[in-house]
């Protein structure tokens, strides 16, 4: 679990499985991402069995292993079958509570929020992340609504502590700005899921993220000086 809390602190791009956009296949596209250095996976799959869900998510458990934590989307009992780090919930989802008292303090729970209020509640709760949707508009989630824009990450990192994950409708032309305006990690589905080449797409998303953060780490330090 001391890995997790490291990793979490230190997430920029986060991968979410899409099987039903996949090129390649969901075990590929986590493959390629890890390898590409992708510290964080959630494994989102709406239409298999339960039963498929926890093979496929034992074998994802394998190949993040201890580069990578590894989630579950909306599923505890997947999760726990699997030995995943943790789960992701919605609002809609298993109220946060009874989910922290069937997965225990040692496992890390992501929640969606969708305004600064959401977002107090989730830390107030024991949120160990947020997840700020929807930035852009997205076709991959139906019932997403429209996109916020990405100037609402502001407001939601002056008052809470916990990492903020945004996400809908990011790409490689909107990412710079949701990481401008303060979230500290991103998710981009359909850009990478889609993409013939996930490895590298991964790694330009990693690497765009890790530059600004750098940049205004820099301006920051100019300034205290
Ligand atoms: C990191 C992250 N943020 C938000 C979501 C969306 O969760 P939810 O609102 O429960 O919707 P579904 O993903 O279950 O359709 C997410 N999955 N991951
Ligand atoms: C799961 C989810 N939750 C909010 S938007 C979304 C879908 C994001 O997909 P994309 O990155 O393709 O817009
Ligand atoms: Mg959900």
């Amino acid at each position: 679990m001391a890995f997790c809390e490291a990793l979490l602190n230190d997430i920029d791009f986060y991968l979410v499985t899409d099987s039903s956009l996949s090129k390649k296949g969901t075990l590929s596209d986590v493959k390629c991402a890890v390898a590409a250095g992708c510290k964080i996976v959630q494994y989102r799959e709406k239409d298999k069995t339960t039963k498929e869900m926890i093979e496929e998510a034992i074998l994802i458990r394998k190949i993040c292993g201890d580069d990578a934590i590894f989630l579950v989307n909306d599923r505890i009992d997947v999760a726990l079958a699997a030995g995943a780090d943790g789960v992701h919930i919605g609002q809609e989802d298993m109220p946060i509570d009874s989910a922290r008292k069937i997965l225990g303090e040692n496992k890390i729970i992501g929640l969606t929020v969708h305004d600064t209020d959401e977002a107090i509640e989730a830390e107030r709760k024991g949120a160990d992340y947020v997840g700020f949707s929807p930035v852009f508009d997205t076709t991959t989630k139906k019932d997403a609504g429209m996109g916020v824009g990405p100037e609402r990450i502001q407001a939601v990192k002056t008052i809470i502590d916990i990492p903020i994950v945004a996400i809908g409708g990011i790409n490689k032309n909107n990412c710079v700005s949701v990481v401008e305006n303060g979230a500290d990690s991103l998710v981009a589905i359909s850009a990478i899921v889609c993409s013939d080449d996930v490895r590298r797409e991964t790694g330009y998303f990693i690497e765009t993220i890790r530059k600004i953060k750098q940049n205004s780490s820099d301006r920051v330090n100019v300034k205290g000086k």
